[in-house]
């Protein structure tokens, strides 16, 4: 067995793993980047990139069948289900590429491949003949989706996003489970692309929204467009020749049978740190079986083991995976030097259209009592209006405390630009007040934005919630 010793081993060379090494090796000599797959990270192999691709082919179609409200006439709007997914492919490997490229920089004496377990808190056994000893090392391990028993004897009927992406054409049919970010981005595309598509969730959530009203218009929307059943009861779920089965109870309670050509599971992700015999490292555990560890310094309780990423399963978004990485690589260098970094405002966008934004607190998290609201719904937004994208409804929150901006809940046009803006603002503490006396722009969707900010500033001053 070969055997090495370094200061910092980073697990994994995703978004996190790769932030990580570099910062570790602005504090220290010897670190390394273990990678148990392929190079190229989720966020481009599998993730924001080619989801955010197939969905630009889904909206090139939609508009194209809109424009007759604005008395344009496109005849005849036919989806090249093959042309769409070779475009899909051929844009993600050039991302795939890029990022690829990017690891290959790295010198190859710090490059390790291999699976990387733990065998006590400071050695990593990596595949079968290395071993690795590290003062520090870094989890960033990623997650993989979650797949649940029901969906068991399906066998190649049943995807995930991973699949999607590798397809030459488009199915016919698919049954979406799980009407989170994923399912809605990825069911709300293919819908589009005219592949016929049932979406079932559980216990009524729809993607992250928390704000009762601006779920419950989403969830209309969204119906508008394919059925969604966002609090399913489903019987079973079987496979019969090469189609699934899916036996559930429709709205009326009346038992229904549908087949459909595969079977999508975007029912949530699970962090990869129950593959490396985490169990050796000693680490303090919650009651889910993931290592304590603090958001600020992505250390694990006070020990010298770090966690980066989609695989602490904290907020598991490219953006946040980089900023915990850049964190956890500086920090397992300097150990026991160990520093808070910043963390920023929470903001999650998701791709379907009208977009979802979350932005600050969400209304779910918020004290009853300790604030006030304001809305604006997008159908009588002028701007919004005049781009025919009049749906949605938006919600704003502030402080009865301190008349400061906490947070937003947007389901609206192009809500990814507004969801930025809020987040700015609420990371620089600004009062509601504060954002109203800014520049707003005519026509713009940001005016409506003002008379939210307008009403919330007027329900903080009477008190009304
Ligand atoms: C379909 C989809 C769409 C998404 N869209 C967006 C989006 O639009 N915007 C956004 O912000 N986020 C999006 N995300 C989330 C985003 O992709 C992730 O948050 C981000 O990629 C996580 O990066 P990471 O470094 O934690 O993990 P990864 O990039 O997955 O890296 C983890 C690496 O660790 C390796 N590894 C795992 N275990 C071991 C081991 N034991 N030994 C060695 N190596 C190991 C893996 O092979 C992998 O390369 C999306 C995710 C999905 C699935
Ligand atoms: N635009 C983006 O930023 C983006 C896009 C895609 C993914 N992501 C990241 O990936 C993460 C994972 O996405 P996801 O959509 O898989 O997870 P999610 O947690 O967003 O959604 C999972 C959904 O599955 C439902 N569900 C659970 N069990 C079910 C069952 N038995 N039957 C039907 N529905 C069931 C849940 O109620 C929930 O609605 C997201 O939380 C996000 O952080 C981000």
């Amino acid at each position: 067995m070969r055997e090495i010793e370094v200061d910092v081993a980073v697990i994994g060379a995703g978004s996190a793993g790769l932030r990580a090494y570099r910062n570790a090796r602005q504090h220290a000599d010897q670190v390394v980047l273990i990678e148990g797959g392929e190079y190229g990270t989720t966020c481009a192999r599998v993730g924001c990139m080619p989801s955010k691709l197939l969905i630009a082919a889904a909206e090139s179609a939609h508009h194209a069948r809109g424009a007759d409200k604005f008395g344009i006439r496109v005849s005849d709007v036919q989806v090249d289900g093959r042309a769409v997914m070779e475009r899909v492919r051929t844009e993600r490997d050039r991302f795939v590429g890029k990022a690829t490229a990017m690891t290959r920089k790295i010198p190859e004496e710090d490059r390790l491949h291999g699976h990387a377990r733990f065998e006590d808190r400071n050695t990593l056994r990596v595949g079968d003949d290395l071993r690795v000893r590290a003062r520090s090392v870094v989890i960033a391990t990623g997650s993989r989706p979650n797949v649940l028993p029901l969906f068991e004897g399906l066998g190649d009927r049943l995807v995930v996003n991973d699949d999607v992406f590798d397809w030459q054409v488009l199915p016919e049919s698919v049954v979406v489970f799980g009407p989170g970010i994923i399912g809605l981005e990825l069911g709300q595309a293919l819908a589009r692309l005219g592949v016929r598509i049932r979406m079932f969730g559980l216990g009524g959530f729809v993607g992250p929204l928390t704000d009762p009203d601006v779920k419950a218009m989403a969830e209309q929307h969204f119906q508008s467009e394919f059925p969604l059943d966002a609090d399913a009861r489903v019987e079973s779920v079987a496979r019969d020749g090469d189609a699934v089965v899916v036996r559930f109870q429709d709205a009326d309670g009346e038992v229904r049978e549908e087949r459909f050509e595969y079977l999508l599971a975007a029912t949530g992700r699970r962090p990869n740190v129950d593959q490396l015999a985490i169990e050796n490292a000693d680490l303090p555990m919650d009651d889910k079986g993931m290592p304590v560890y603090d958001r600020y310094t992505m250390q694990c309780s006070d020990t010298s083991v770090f966690i980066a990423g989609d695989a602490n399963n904290y907020l598991p978004l490219l953006h946040e995976a980089a900023d915990e990485g850049v964190i956890a690589g500086r920090n397992a260098a300097r150990f026991p030097d160990v520093a808070p970094g910043h963390r920023h405002c929470p903001l999650s966008i998701v791709f379907t259209d009208p977009q979802i934004a979350m932005v600050g607190y969400a209304r779910g998290e918020l004290e009853e009592g300790s604030y006030a609201v304001g809305e604006l719904d997008f159908s009588a937004q002028a701007r919004a209006r005049v781009m025919g994208e009049d749906h949605g409804l938006m919600r704003v929150y502030g402080s009865y405390a301190d008349g400061r901006f906490l947070g937003a809940e947007i389901f609206g046009p192009r809500a990814e630009h507004m969801g930025h803006l809020l987040a700015w603002c609420q990371e620089q503490g600004m009062t509601v007040a504060e954002m109203i006396d800014k520049p707003y722009y005519h026509p713009v969707l940001e005016e409506g934005l003002r008379n939210a900010l307008q009403q919330l500033q007027q329900a903080l001053q009477e008190g009304r919630g």
